[in-house]
This record gives C-alpha cells, structure tokens and sequence, in this order.
C-alpha cells in the first residue's frame, strides 16, 4: 500500500496531511478538536468522502480522550456526542460517507448498556470508550474495503474490458483523486488501479487534471509517480480526444471514478466533470466504472433529485496560484477603451459536484462485490447491503 498517508492516528493524536500544499509540502495539521476537524474538512485541506467521514469521527474521539465532555449522567453524555456530530456533518454536505457515520456513531453509543451507572462515570466512560473504539473501527475498515474494491473492481473490468493492449493489459482513465490521499489508503477508483498495476494487468493509467481544485494533477499525478505507475495526465478538456485516439496505450478500455454518493438507483454524485466523462465514454464505447465502498451509498435517497450538490467559493476557480482572471477574481476593465469602467467581477459557478445517472453507468464496485444494472435497467444494492436494504427499503 501507498507510503501516502491522509490520516495518521493513534489514540488522543489525529495528524491530517494539509492537501492544499501538496505536491510543494508535505505537512501535517495536529487535529484535536472537532472545531480543527470541521476546519481542515471545509478548507479541503483533507477531502475526500471517506477521508472526511475519518476525521470528522477522530477529530471528535481525540477531544473526548481528552476530557472535553464535563463528567455528566450518560444521557447528557450522549447529548453532547450528538451535537458535535450534528456540527461536523455541516463541513461538507454531497458526500454521503459522513452521514452514515455519524448515523453508526449515534447508534454504537445508544447501545451501550449503562443501567446501573446512571449517578457515576462509569456510565459516560463506557459511552465514550464505545464511540471512540466504533471511530477507531471506521478507521481500520477503510483500508480493508478499498483493497477488496481493488480485488472486486479489476477481475471485473478483466473481464468486461471492451478493449486490451497486445499484452492483454488495460488502459484507463481515472477524474479527481481516490486514492490513498482520499481514504485510509489505497483508494477506491485509484484502489483499482494500483490493484491492476500491482497484478501486471494494467498498461497506462490517465488522470484528468480536475479543475477547479487539481486533485488530478496536484494529488492524482503525485500517487501516481510516487508508485511508479505508467501514467499520463491530461486536461479535463482533452478526455474526447483521448477516447477518440483508439490507439496503443491511449486505448482507453475504462473510465474508473469515486462517487461522493451513490443514491438507491444508482445515480452518483461525484467530482464535477465526471458526467461529462460518461457521457463521452458511452459515446466511444469506454466502459464507465463507480467505485464506491457501500459508505458512499445512500438507500434513503431515491434518485439524483434528492442529492444537494455543494457550491464551493468562486476564489478557487479564479485564482490557482495567485489570482488567474484578475486581482482578487475581479475582471479589470479599467484599461481598456471604455476607460474608467467600474471593476467588473465575473459571475462564477462552482459546483464541486455533478450527478451522473445510471443509465450512463456500466459496475458499481463495492467492498461486497459488483453491482451491473438488472434486465429492468437499474441498480439494485440489495445483495451487497440487505440488513440496510431490508430496513429502509423493505423486502
Ligand atoms: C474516494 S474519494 C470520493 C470522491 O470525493 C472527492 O471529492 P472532494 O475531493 O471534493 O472531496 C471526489 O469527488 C472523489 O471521487
């Protein structure tokens, strides 16, 4: 697994990688509070959607290893648990895997049996013991998922694959970063490609630069180099051309993203442009990939109509290193013949997000297995979620 580290823990110490400075530093915040986890989840100094379902639920369980809950009876304990969670799940809204574990954390403390200890803090410390062992246990499990989305995700692309190199190796294309700077480690869609790559079975592997934020080429480009895996980045724009190409290492057998979240029919939010990319992949014939652990899957919501899609500051698409458009994103018109303009701002639009529907999605990939829509022409999560299935879905 990747020496690339997002998140290191260990009990009462969260340190986070600041991913607004990499590839130029590598630097690490002291995360201690749910405050400073809020913080570096909506700065993006850490993204990703189990990244942030990580260290919201650590941020959290290192200030209450701290002390940070007054000794109180375990209902007022489990009260406070609740309103710091209810403030982390804020930091990002579209990513779904933060949601579920606020709703697992919620629950795992709820369970605990403090009959008898309703006076002493016997009764919070066994709640708290219990939240902080079920954030630890978020933790450990990612890894374990994205290796198994690895395992599941490339047999199943081996065997689909539209087209292979005369070596029998595949050639794809991943958007955004979902690797080891996303999750735990290893990754989901990225998880893939490291899984192909480490079987012999991956020819060249392409990362689109994903504007506004570059996870491609800041954070994508660097796991990808970091590891020695054949690759090649690419603007957003040139996806067309490339699936286009048809030829040697630029036969493109599969587009494999991420998904922030992945509702009940199988529409998936994910990075902004990656609908654009299943768009053209089902126009070239590219089979089109989700790799999603089952945290990234919302039951609750029926289609994309239920999905809110985050809009992020227009600063991070007019400026990258220092203003682009104009000082301050402000679009200078004062020079030119119509002296003495006002400065004009330009509108932005930044969605950090898009939705892509299921009829354009060819596998889901889970940590259970690969879900490939029915002879109806949707997805169906039952067999790789049933105990969540059947209780908020039904039989
Ligand atoms: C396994 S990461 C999933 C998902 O999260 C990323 O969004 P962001 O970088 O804004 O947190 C991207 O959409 C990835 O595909």
């Amino acid at each position: 697994m990747s020496g690339l580290q997002a998140i290191r823990y260990t009990r009462g110490k969260l340190e986070v990688l600041d991913q607004l400075k990499l590839p130029h530093e590598h630097h690490y915040d002291q995360v201690s509070t749910s405050e400073e986890a809020f913080d570096s989840i909506k700065s993006m100094r850490v993204r990703g959607a189990p990244a942030i379902a990580i260290v919201a639920a650590l941020g959290h369980a290192v200030e209450l290893h701290h002390g940070s809950c007054k000794t109180c009876p375990p209902a007022e304990t489990i009260s406070y648990i609740d309103s710091r969670l209810d403030y982390l799940k804020q930091s990002r809204p579209t990513a779904v895997d933060l949601t579920n574990a606020i709703t697992h954390l919620k629950a795992t403390i709820r369970a605990v049996d403090v009959s008898g200890k309703e006076n002493d803090a016997s009764g919070q410390d066994a709640i708290i013991e219990a939240y902080i062992a079920a954030a630890e246990e978020i933790f450990r499990k990612d890894t374990e998922t994205n290796l198994l989305i690895g395992k599941h995700g490339s047999k199943w692309l081996l065997e689909n694959a539209p087209t292979k190199s005369a070596d029998g190796k595949v050639s794809v294309l991943t958007h955004c970063n979902t690797g080891s700077l996303a999750t735990s480690g290893h990754g989901t869609a990225l998880g893939i490609i490291r899984s192909l790559h480490s079987a012999g079975h991956l020819h060249h592997a392409f990362c689109t630069e994903t504007r506004p934020y570059n996870q491609g080429s800041r954070l994508t480009a660097f796991e990808l180099v970091y590891e020695k895996i054949p690759s090649t980045l690419i603007t957003d724009s040139m996806a067309g051309a490339l699936f286009n190409l048809k030829k040697a290492e630029k036969n493109i057998a599969a587009v494999i993203v991420g998904a922030d979240r992945v509702v009940r029919n199988g529409d998936t939010a994910n990075k902004i442009g990656t609908y654009s990319l299943a768009v053209l992949a089902k126009y070239h014939g590219v089979k089109f990939i989700v790799a999603a652990p089952t945290t990234s899957i919302d039951l609750n919501t029926e289609t994309d109509a239920g999905i809110k899609i985050e809009e992020r500051k227009p600063e991070e698409l007019t400026q990258i290193s220092g203003a682009v458009v104009g000082k301050d994103g402000k679009v200078d018109v004062s020079r030119t013949e119509r002296v003495a303009t006002a400065h004009q701002e330009i509108d932005v639009w930044n969605p950090a997000f898009d939705v892509t529907p299921a009829e354009l999605i060819d596998a889901v990939v889970t940590e259970r297995g690969v879900v490939v829509k029915g002879s109806n022409g949707s997805f169906d999560f039952k067999d790789v979620m049933p105990e969540r299935w059947a209780k908020i879905v039904g039989e």
